[in-house]
């Protein structure tokens, strides 16, 4: 028997929680299907646990620099299984958690993955057909395939983010947001880290000069950074792994890493290929993307929408997803006319200390013919880095000349990671510069220094 809905959610990620349960507030019938636990990537394989294993590692970095200022805790070390124990503290709960909110709205929740068996339909693997006006996919992103030899011997973020012990030696493939994160807390829990970036620096979604000064902090604790760099194929060996990779740096030279374990950390795509798009007409571009419209909806199946990392319209964070699944529920109810408005999204590498940025980059501007103002300064005098001993912390801003908004910020070092969210709110709100030096705000915090920084 097929079973009919208002809309259907395939995923069970932030954009799928939000989207259904706004539908359902508003009266509508909605089913929501996952194959794997409720909850999504960021709540139980990435933002959240990550953050809580930085949590660990912070504590480290914080010995570290307050030794012979104050500190003595001279075993300071991370157990790496009861890191993992106190992580799951968190993610345990969360699947059972988030099928009782879905049973308590009234929604269908599904353990399955579905495809498309029509325009409006999808069939569950259990064998079950759903019928619905509206389908959302909310399918997230997956590790982008390496074309390589040996690639399925990499490990993921999912796995990471579950190991019982951590390896002496690991790789990770890579140089992004995954790379740095993963390689600062591995580091800090003793393991020796390589990263292999292809590209000619690391995080090269961050200012170019703040990844500069924060590259202090890689060498600090020991890792090993090799940039351009690209990693061809992995082989298993009787003592790990040997990971094999051209340095364009030496000529194209052929080079090897020997390690315990090789992560993947280079890049995501959305995660579409097995919902048999084609069948239920949802077109796709040349990269594999859907192709939507300024509502977030297929061009060629007005029954589809796509919401978050599946929909790539913005960039890959969960905020973004949140913002898309509302949206297009708002779509949904009250015909097409909100699109999605990604000004000001922050972003954060939860290095330590970590890296951000939000609005333009000083490149952005300058091609965008731009007249700005802008201050840029490495500041590890500044009392905000000297009270925690760190030796890194540096801002680039950016101002419009003419109407004084601020357009773009940059930071590097303590407390940024919220700092951040003030520059946001600035440019997602038409805020000056003016505006935010007149703010008050608490002493000393990370905040009070964003008057010496416009
Ligand atoms: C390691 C890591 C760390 C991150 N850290 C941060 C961070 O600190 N801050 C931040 O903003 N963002 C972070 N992100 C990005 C963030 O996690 C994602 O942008 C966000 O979770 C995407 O949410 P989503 O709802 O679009 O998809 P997801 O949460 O990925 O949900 C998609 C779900 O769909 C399911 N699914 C897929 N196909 C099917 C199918 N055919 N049938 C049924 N179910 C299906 C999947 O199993 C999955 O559970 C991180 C990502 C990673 C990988
Ligand atoms: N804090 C956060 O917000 C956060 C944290 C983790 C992940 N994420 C999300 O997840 C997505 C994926 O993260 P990621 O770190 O995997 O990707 P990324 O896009 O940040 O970086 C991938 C890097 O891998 C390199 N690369 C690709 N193939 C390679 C090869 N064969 N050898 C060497 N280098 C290679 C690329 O040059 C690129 O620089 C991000 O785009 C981000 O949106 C966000």
């Amino acid at each position: 028997m097929t079973k009919h809905y208002d809309l259907i959610v395939i995923g069970s990620g932030t954009a799928a929680m939000v989207a259904s349960h706004r539908m359902a507030s508003a009266g509508r019938k909605v089913a929501v299907t996952d194959y794997r636990p409720f909850g999504g990537t960021c709540a139980l394989r990435g933002c959240d646990p990550k953050k809580m294993l930085v949590t660990g590692a912070q504590v480290i970095d914080d010995v570290r620099r307050m030794t012979r200022r104050g500190v003595v805790a001279e075993d300071a070390h991370i157990a790496w299984p009861d890191l993992i124990a106190f992580k799951r503290t968190f993610t345990g709960p969360v699947p059972k958690k988030q099928e009782r909110r879905y049973a308590d709205r009234g929604i269908d929740a599904y353990h399955a993955q579905a495809r498309f068996v029509g325009p409006n339909a999808v069939g569950l693997d259990g064998g079950e057909r759903l019928e619905a006006d509206h389908i959302l996919l909310a399918t997230g992103a997956r590790p982008a395939p390496l074309g390589f030899p040996g690639e399925e011997l990499l490990i993921t973020n999912e796995e990471f983010l579950e190991l019982e012990e951590l390896p002496e030696r690991i790789v990770l493939v890579g140089g992004g947001y995954i790379a740095a994160e993963f390689s600062h807390i591995a580091a800090r829990a003793g393991a020796r880290v390589t990263i292999l970036q292809r590209g000619g620096r690391l995080l090269a979604h961050f200012d170019p000069d703040l990844v500069g000064w924060l590259m202090e902090k890689f060498s600090e604790v020991g890792i090993d950074v090799r940039t351009r760099t690209t990693v061809e194929g992995v082989e298993k060996t009787d003592r790990g792994f040997l990971v094999r990779a051209r340095a364009d740096a030496d000529g194209g030279q052929p080079m090897t890493v020997e390690a315990d374990l090789v992560v993947h950390a280079a890049g995501r795509i959305p995660d579409l290929d097995s919902l048999d798009l084609q069948g239920a007409g949802v077109e796709r571009d040349g990269r594999g993307h859907l192709r939507l419209n300024e509502f977030l909806q297929s061009v060629s199946n007005p029954a589809v929408y796509a919401a978050g990392d599946a929909a790539q319209m913005g960039p890959p964070l969960t905020p973004v997803s949140s913002h898309d699944a509302k949206v297009v529920v708002r779509n949904i109810l009250d015909g097409n006319r909100h699109r999605p408005d990604y000004r000001g999204v922050p972003s954060v590498a939860f290095t330590i200390p970590p890296i951000v940025g939000v609005g333009l980059s000083e490149q952005e501007a300058r091609e965008k013919g731009l007249k700005f103002r802008m201050q840029s300064q490495l500041v590890p005098h500044w009392y905000t880095a000297r009270r925690l001993a760190e030796t890194v912390y540096g801002f680039k801003v950016l101002v419009d000349e003419e109407t004084d908004l601020v357009i773009g910020a940059h930071l590097v070092g303590p407390h940024v990671d919220d700092v951040i969210n003030l520059f946001g709110l600035a440019i997602r709100h038409g805020l000056t510069a003016e505006n935010l030096k007149t703010t008050m705000f608490a002493y000393p915090t990370g905040a009070s220094d964003i008057g010496y920084m416009l």
